[in-house]
């Protein structure tokens, strides 16, 4: 592979995304009694992230994270090998003990995305799932040690790989954020 190791499946170009996806069952990377969770929907907002907290597979640079309603998140095996990588965070991020994988994170607390649960679709049994949409929180990758002086070229690869980067999340995401603030804004007013 030329260039920065993005993601092991943005690199490597993607497979197919097929439109009936439904979900499938994530996997831990333990040869022996993996973490299993079932996920009964398809999955939304699939995206690259550089943030420091998102799980990243060995080597690369961003992890792929999607979300999918929380109510169709089930761990289904070995769930005593699971533990809360860091409480106070949004995202309650639970963590295989032994090999370290994210399997699932909540949102629990009152948020827009309250409701959903962030997974990595790259651990996922099955075929199929969308390809990332957009690069998230790129400069973040700066705060694990990538060099500030490659951010011109990882943007262009990122650009080159069908991600357009963005610092924080996508406008889409942040509009639907702001949206969600400004209706809560406005019955906290009227409350008063
Ligand atoms: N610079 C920080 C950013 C961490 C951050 O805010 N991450 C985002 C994106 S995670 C997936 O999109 C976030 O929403 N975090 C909430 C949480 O982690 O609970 C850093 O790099 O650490
Ligand atoms: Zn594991
Ligand atoms: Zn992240």
């Amino acid at each position: 592979m030329v260039g920065i190791g993005i993601h092991p499946t943005v690199d490597s170009g993607y497979r197919a995304t097929d439109a009936t996806f439904s979900g499938g069952t994530l996997v831990c990377q333990c040869t022996v009694n993996p973490v299993k969770v079932r996920v009964s929907s398809d999955i939304a907002h699939n995206h690259a992230c550089g943030c420091t907290k998102c799980w990243k597979p060995k080597g690369a640079v961003f992890s792929v994270v999607a979300v999918a309603p929380t109510e169709n998140v089930e761990v289904i095996e070995n769930a005593d090998k699971l533990a809360v990588v860091d409480a106070a965070a949004l995202i309650q991020r639970h963590a295989c003990k032994a090999c370290g994988v994210h399997m699932h994170g909540p949102v629990e607390r009152e948020h827009p995305f309250q409701g959903l649960s962030f997974i990595h679709p790259e651990r996922f049994e099955e075929k199929g799932w969308a390809q990332p949409g957009f690069a998230a929180f790129v400069s973040s990758i700066i705060e694990a040690g990538f060099a500030p002086e490659r951010m011109k070229l990882v943007r262009s690869q990122l650009k080159d790989s069908g991600l357009e980067p963005y610092d924080c999340l996508s406008p889409a995401l942040m509009d639907y954020i702001a949206t969600w603030t400004a209706k809560k804004n406005d019955e906290l007013r009227g409350e008063r």
